[in-house]
């Protein structure tokens, strides 16, 4: 990407980060997800911490909770919760139905439980994430390493292409102990079927399809904030 257009980019993930940081309430649990545009959210939080805002959280991930940490937040332990008020995450593409491919960052599996126990969930983006259909970014499958021959086959079966990612010449390791196997299944036509379809295979622990999860997408276009819900 040219430097001009990365610019542009990181302008519109920390406006939306802003923005969305702003419906955080005093005594709220947060859900903190994972990646670049959430680490914008999770600094304006740290900020808010330190100017008083009284809060706990939850972390999607051992990097997000490290950040988050060294801002001041206190982090709660997520196997805990029976609920959360609000969360804040990114995603690698969503629709106007407030569907997501989500897992870029591998942090799939948390995130996803944090979204699932959020009463408002909230979804931060710049534009380039919008898309009409779901799928020109890989769906990433969360597999444990026994399974992965497994899932790979069955993956190929629902007509994916999976490939098994790697990281810096390493097999990619979530926070979990587990491989991502990243399926390609072109555009998606129908994903809440492919959810399902992928939640059903042996040795899947999570994927990256959010559907019906989300409660709103705060997008960053140029100068302005569009709220999806
Ligand atoms: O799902 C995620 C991590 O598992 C991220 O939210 C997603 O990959 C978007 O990342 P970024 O904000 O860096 O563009």
């Amino acid at each position: 990407m040219e430097k001009t257009n990365q610019n542009q980019q990181d302008a519109e993930k920390q406006a939306a980060a802003l923005a969305a940081v702003k419906y955080v309430k005093e005594g709220d649990v947060v859900g903190l997800g994972t990646g670049s545009t959430t680490a914008f959210a999770i600094k304006a939080l740290g900020k808010r911490v330190q100017e008083g805002l009284n809060i706990t959280a939850a972390a999607s991930s051992v990097a997000t909770e490290k950040l988050a940490k060294s801002l001041g937040i206190e982090i709660l332990d997520l196997g805990t919760l029976s609920k959360i008020d609000i969360s804040i995450d990114g995603a690698d593409e969503f629709t106007e139905s407030l569907d997501l491919i989500k897992g870029g960052g591998g942090a799939l599996f948390r995130e996803k439980i944090i979204a699932s126990l959020s009463k408002n969930a909230i979804v931060i983006t710049d534009a380039s994430k919008k898309v009409k259909k779901l799928g020109a970014f890989t769906v990433p499958v969360e597999v444990i390493p026994l399974a992965y021959q497994y899932v790979f086959d069955q993956i190929n079966l629902l007509g994916g292409q999976g490939k098994l990612r790697i990281k810096e010449n390493k097999t990619f390791i979530t926070d979990n102990g587990n491989v991502i196997i990243d399926a390609d299944f072109g555009l998606i036509d129908n994903p809440a079927k492919l959810s399902s379809d992928l939640n059903q295979i042996n040795g899947v622990l999570a994927h990256g399809l959010f559907i019906n999860i989300t409660s709103k997408v705060v997008m960053s276009e140029g100068t302005e904030i569009i709220v999806f819900e």
